[in-house]
């Protein structure tokens, strides 16, 4: 457990320990270069309470080498609680006192100038009187005292002038590089309005702009050009102890395609939903970007474009750097550092996945997360509409990630549900690519990940002559092509079906495959639908419909956060079951009468806690947990594990 040992006064050297709660010895060489060549050389103020205090910025808050700070903690849930948010307070931040010392690895203290223009200690007006005298902010800021509330609704009366989503992405970003606090507050307290904001659709967008609108580097960037120094580049990132990874390599991102290196607005956006919806502490948050090239012509003509210009690298070349990526970070962070793999294109992402799900502890939100939800909208939706799912026919537009990890999430829980073998529950699922109907007869040409798929039936060439012969009573897109769903093809559905179970899950809007408009009006207002990205509520015929998001931003944070409480080390599927039932379980009857099959985004973090409970509880069951005791409530430890964003008093 890292601890911070009290120095008294102005310029004092502080010495280095990396102590546990049973032992304590000096830094070895290695570790004391490290801190060197890391050191701000400002004075050493603090740390010893009631002196004239500062801010500890520690900008190199090394842990056991693996990043397991306090791997084996086995703290109560009060003292959890009590250390103010977060996970298990690996820092020892809000523990440091005299009798517990802790290590000063590279501390200094951010004070004056320096201070507001960090923005992990920055609160701008909201310095009280006695922080703007003890760290010498007197002058830098105007007179006014403003609270952290104020604050909030000045940025929310700001963001509500610009008309143009960019704008307020932009802004929100801004936001975020200043002041991370205010930041997660305004996030958390406003997120039904702000999540279309620095989510989808705008963050699609702001991807696509990426370039032009770049101001400060957000993540850590991986290219070609770092092969083989790769662990070296994690070791350039600021925090040493993290246990949520979002990668990406551009190369489809959302439905909008390879975007490149401007793929990084993607994890950027994911963790900070890891942080305000999952209660993750954005200090153990990473995003990467790794870049082997695009091969999207617009970028690579584009004057503003900020990654590599040469084509993507395949094959051998793209196996040995990610390859290296992987190893580096378990290296860097051991083995319970969550590695989401995001927007990867179909031809990387299921390979990836099988591989380092045997090694590392991997999830792919795309085909797992997305199924995860999905599959939680179904079981609510089960509510309304008669059957089981065993007595259901799916059918799907687009078998890429979204489209069959939904599928076989779906079959598993059938499976699971009547006992029946998982390739007969299959034979209820039916897919349709670009190039038809997915039948037996095309076995031969089909990706590995479509051949399950692969029925008996004669070819169909085009969606609305599947339907027609399929029959589905759940339709699903994941095409990633908006408009597919034609008045033709819900009519029809409509048509055979008393309530046809409807999602058009591409993202971003202009993606969709059906509005929520479409859809209600062309079944005259019987269909139960749901989408990735939001739709307002729709009026037909004197009742307000209230679409539900069927978005994977419902299950990763609260799954990511039930590995981590847990400690999990591998991913197992019953775990994104688990995240389904309960999410499953807070969509209320008020939710479905106003057409939703999903409880609202305002209630996430209660949502996120009940998710990450069920999830733990699942690893501990599967004995895949490394922290232990296991708690005995885990929804009330999950919620106590969850960063806030109130402000800290700084002595
Ligand atoms: O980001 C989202 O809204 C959902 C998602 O993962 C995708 O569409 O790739
Ligand atoms: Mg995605």
């Amino acid at each position: 457990m890292l601890s911070i040992k009290g120095a008294s006064s102005l310029g004092t050297t502080v010495s280095c320990y990396k102590s546990s709660e049973t032992q304590r010895r000096p830094l070895s060489s290695t570790h004391a270069l490290l801190f060197q060549r890391r050191v701000v050389r400002i004075p050493v103020v603090c740390c010893v309470a009631g002196k004239r205090g500062g801010v500890l910025i520690d900008t190199n808050k090394n842990s056991n080498g693996n990043g397991n700070g306090n791997m084996g903690s086995t703290k109560s849930d009060a003292d959890v609680a009590a250390a103010g948010g977060g996970q298990e307070d690996p820092y020892g931040e809000d523990r440091a006192t005299e009798e517990q010392g802790v290590t000063p690895w590279t501390v200094s203290v951010a004070s004056g100038y320096n201070l507001l223009r960090d923005p992990h200690h920055n609160k701008g007006l909201a310095f009280s009187e006695k922080e703007r005298d003890a760290h010498y902010l007197r002058g830098l800021l105007p007179p006014t005292v403003v609270n952290q509330e104020l604050q909030e609704r000045k940025i929310m009366n700001n963001l509500r002038q610009y008309n143009l989503p960019l704008h307020r992405y932009i802004a929100m970003m801004d936001l975020q590089a200043q002041n991370e606090r205010l930041f997660y507050k305004v996030l958390i307290d406003n997120v039904e309005e702000l999540l279309p904001v620095v989510y989808t659709p705008t963050v699609g967008e702001a991807c696509q702009k990426y370039g032009s609108i770049f101001r400060h580097p957000q993540g850590l960037y991986i290219s070609l050009k770092d092969k083989g120094k790769i662990l070296d580049l994690l070791r350039n990132w600021p925090e040493k102890t993290i246990q949520v990874i979002v990668v990406t390599d551009g190369e489809r991102i959302l439905g909008l395609g390879d975007l490149g290196c401007q793929g990084m607005g993607i994890p950027v956006g994911k963790l900070a939903l890891y942080t305000a919806l999952g209660g993750v502490r954005p200090s153990a948050c990473l995003p990467i970007t790794i870049d082997v090239g695009t091969n999207n012509e617009k970028l690579l003509n584009d004057e503003f474009y900020i990654g590599l210009r040469q084509r993507r690298a395949t094959g051998k070349e793209y196996d040995e750097l990610l390859s290296e990526f992987m190893s580096a970070v378990k290296q860097n962070y051991g083995e319970k550092v969550l590695i989401q793999f995001e927007d990867f294109a179909n031809h990387n992402a299921f390979d990836l996945l099988a591989k380092y799900s045997k090694t590392h502890l991997v999830f792919n939100d795309d085909i797992q997360g997305t199924a995860s939800v999905v599959l939680a909208g179904l079981i609510a939706a089960l509510k309304q509409v008669e059957g089981t799912l065993a007595e259901h026919t799916f059918l799907f537009l687009g078998a890429g990630e979204a489209g069959t990890g939904i599928a076989e999430l779906i079959a598993l829980e059938m499976s699971k549900q009547t006992n029946a073998p998982l390739e007969e529950c299959r034979k209820k699922i039916w897919l349709v690519d670009s190039k038809g109907l997915i039948v037996a007869s095309r076995k031969g040409s089909l990706q590995h990940f479509k051949q399950p798929w692969a029925h008996e039936h004669e070819p169909v060439n085009t969606l609305l002559d599947a339907v027609q012969s399929i029959k589905p009573t759940v339709l699903i897109g994941t095409s990633g092509v908006g408009r597919t769903f034609t008045k033709e093809v819900v009519e029809a559905m409509a048509s055979f079906n008393k309530k046809p179970v409807i999602f058009s899950l591409s993202n971003p809007t202009s993606h969709s495959e059906c509005t929520a408009e479409e859809a209600y009006n062309w079944s005259e207002g019987r269909a139960i639908f749901a989408s990735g990205s939001p739709f307002d509520p729709v009026d037909y015929e004197g009742k307000t419909f209230v679409p539900g998001q069927a978005n994977n931003a419902y299950i990763f944070p609260g799954l990511g956060l039930g590995l981590v409480i847990s400690g999990a080390i591998r991913v197992h599927e019953d775990m994104l079951l688990a995240a389904s039932e309960a999410l499953a379980e807070q969509a209320t009857q008020e939710n479905f009468d106003k057409g939703s099959i999903f409880p609202p985004f305002k209630n996430i973090r209660k949502i996120s806690a009940h998710i990450a409970a069920k999830v733990a509880a699942k690893v501990y069951d599967l004995g895949l947990a490394s922290r232990l005791p296991r708690p005995d409530d885990l929804v009330k430890y999950a919620e106590s594990c969850m960063y806030s964003p109130a402000y800290r008093n700084y002595r």
